[in-house]
């Protein structure tokens, strides 16, 4: 067996979500209600901006940098640069809606030891980040910069679970520390006394009953919004749906990182949306209230229908071929974030960014979207590093609030409530929590320096750890018997659910796991050797899940048996070979599109396992179209 780089042109091989006829009605709809005005936004420096924050966006944390220590910034910023420096950010080229697209943004994904991070169609396999706890027991997966790298965003990610844990509700603004640790409020005023609440040690209680209380208007609100599909499809605790509208589909990315055109690319949601909305500010401009109270004019509108992709919401209860009954995970307690996915663009180097079309925000790096693939209700928490060119930090008063980097928020189906939009200084933090991220999408607002961000995360990892996927090829291999005389195999048991669950595994670990992987080339080798072996070992159990699907087809096409239960075996088998072929065809086409001819041999897709037709080690053929028919045709005969 050799892995094969790939030669053929992509096909179009996945289902679609709601017809195309729904999606347009709703489209319109939408575009109709809008008419053809820009909705308005609010920055720090229009009047009404707080009381927007306040009363529509209070799941939003804005950190100063003065909060974090000095060491901290200096060492993640280093540790940023050293991941740059060494190519660890690179483009992920992601699939949405059948289309191969880049992201505009570079990535890497650090985190837990053997943890994963599903996005797009794409699961980024975590670099470890080094605690101090893997350095004693002498991790040696990567070279001494990267580990320090890596442990610095791991420190970085200590301080940011205990802090976004102990926030007491209503806090938006950061607390300095001074060099002892005592706070001081950096932000003064009405914002913080207003919401000055001395329970220091709120654990999100009020919080969480103030937003179901909300939750159950939005959630009806939201069915005639119910817009966009659902790209991952990872995952089985609970529903999984896409709350929210869209643009053209909300990243930014790539078409051909040569020509820097883009199309779009969303991030779905994951879990529950109750969601709620605050009609407060519907149709009118909020009042002016603290900070500056200036009249911003609202954004010319030009917006053409090609702009919006209107989405259909998809409902995944039970999730793909999850055999897991256990109920969604839900984020309580203190915060343990499990990932970061950085991020990284100059947008010196980008020839064109998408500007935001609703509101009239700006050029967006990353386009209006929910993070996915998150542990409902849990917070994300995202550090913000520009890179200085002297230009001087961002102060309020438009011209400047367009060079630096901005956080673009809005609610989710509603054209009613005013946008937000936040800048960033280098150093700051900005928290979303509780349920932000389901009922609200974000959206990043390109500034003019290179710029980072580390963005930590609670992933839904019950079905994407290494640890799970070896148990589930153990449970899988538990129905192959080997002779320990003649080395020959069996299967233990022909009960056809049993078989079917082998063979679901076994189209679980090629699919999400061997051919995500290699996919994604030489990325994680070159760095960290972590994934290597590990890697190797679900492949040896992936050829002998092989052997078993073999040995299935054998027992189906052995005459002699009852004729019910051949049927039954044949189907079962029909249909995991069925989808086992498709899967290796949208996975060959995704290998070979132009776009992966694109880029440099180490990082190019690697159509792997791959094997020749008269591979003598190989159980069964690459290519399933003969066997499928075989069966099929038994099927008719019977
Ligand atoms: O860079 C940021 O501030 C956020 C990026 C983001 O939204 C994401 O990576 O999901
Ligand atoms: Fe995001």
């Amino acid at each position: 067996m050799k892995a094969r780089q790939c030669k053929h042109n992509s096909r179009n091989m996945k289902r679609s979500g709601d017809s195309e006829g729904e999606k347009r009605r709703k489209r319109r709809r939408l575009l109709q209600e809008l008419g053809d005005q820009k909705i308005p936004f609010l920055g720090p420096s229009d009047r009404g901006f707080q009381q927007l924050w306040d009363s529509s966006y209070f799941g939003l944390v804005l950190r100063k940098s003065c909060s974090l220590p000095a060491e901290l910034h200096s060492r993640v910023q280093a540790a940023l640069l050293t991941l740059r420096k060494k190519g660890c950010l690179l483009k992920d080229l992601v699939r949405v809606r059948d289309r191969d697209v880049f992201t505009a943004v570079s990535r890497a994904l650090l985190g837990e030891p053997g943890h994963t991070y599903r996005y797009l169609d794409t699961r980024l396999f975590a670099i470890p980040w080094h605690s101090e706890d893997a350095e004693v027991k002498g991790q040696n997966c990567c070279d001494p910069d990267l580990r320090d790298a890596c442990k610095a965003l791991w420190e970085l990610n200590t301080f940011l679970c205990s802090d976004v844990s102990q926030l007491k509700e209503g806090d938006q603004f950061s607390q300095c520390m001074k060099a002892e640790g005592e706070a001081k409020l950096v932000e003064e005023g009405e914002t913080e006394s207003k919401h000055s609440d001395d329970s220091k040690n709120s654990e999100g209680g009020d919080s969480e009953s103030r937003q179901s209380e909300e939750g159950d208007t939005e959630s009806k609100h939201s069915e005639e919004w119910d817009i966009e599909s659902k790209h991952s499809e990872e995952g089985c605790s609970g529903s999984k749906q896409e709350a929210g509208w869209e643009t053209e589909e909300g990243e930014s990315s790539q078409v051909k990182p040569s020509e820097g055109s883009f199309a779009g690319v969303s991030e779905h949601s994951e879990g529950k949306c109750p969601g709620w909305t605050t009609e407060a500010f519907s149709g009118t401009k909020p009042e002016p209230v603290g900070l500056e109270a200036q009249e911003k004019p609202v954004a010319q509108l030009k917006h053409s229908l090609s702009d919006y992709h209107i989405q259909d919401r998809e409902e995944l209860a039970g999730g793909l071929g999850c055999s897991q009954t256990s109920p969604p995970q839900v984020c309580t307690g203190p915060v343990k974030f499990n990932v970061t996915l950085l991020n990284y663009m100059d947008p010196a180097q980008m020839s064109h960014l998408k500007e935001e079309p609703y509101y009239g925000m700006g050029k967006m790096a990353v386009g209006w979207h929910h993070d996915e693939n998150l542990i409902t209700h849990s917070p994300v928490a995202v550090y913000n590093y520009s890179c200085h060119d002297d230009k001087g930090e961002c102060s309020e008063g438009s011209s400047v609030e367009k060079a630096c980097w901005r956080i673009g928020l809005k609610v989710a189906w509603d054209i009613h409530t005013p946008g937000l939009m936040l800048p960033l200084e280098s150093g700051d933090c900005y928290y979303m929590r509780d349920d932000l991220n389901n009922t609200h999408q974000h959206c990043v607002l390109a500034g003019e320096t290179a710029r980072f961000s580390s963005t930590h995360r609670v992933a839904e990892c019950s079905k994407g750890t290494l640890t799970y996927i070896q148990s589930r090829c153990q449970e899988a291999l538990s129905n192959l018997h080997t002779d320990p005389e003649t080395g020959s195999h069996s299967l233990v048991t022909l009960q056809p659910t049993a078989l079917q669950h082998c063979e679901e595994i076994h189209n679980e670990v090629e699919f999400e796991w061997l051919r995500q992987y290699w996919f994604q080339g030489q990325r994680y080798a070159r760095f960290c050797s972590w994934w290597t072996r590990p890697m190797e070992q679900l492949e040896k159990d992936w050829k002998l899940m092989e052997t078993m699907t073999m040995l299935f087809l054998a027992t189906v096409e052995e005459e002699g048996q009852a004729e019910e239960r051949r049927r039954e075996m044949a189907e079962t088998l029909l249909s995991a070979l069925t989808d086992r072929h498709q899967q290796r065809q949208t996975w060959r086409d995704r290998c070979h599109s132009s776009l992966a001819q694109t880029l440099p041999p180490e990082e190019a897709p690697v159509d792997r396992p791959f094997w020749g037709v008269d591979d003598p080690g190989m159980p069964l053929p690459f290519d399933l179209a003969d066997i499928i028919s075989r069966v099929e045709s038994l099927l008719w005969r019977m």
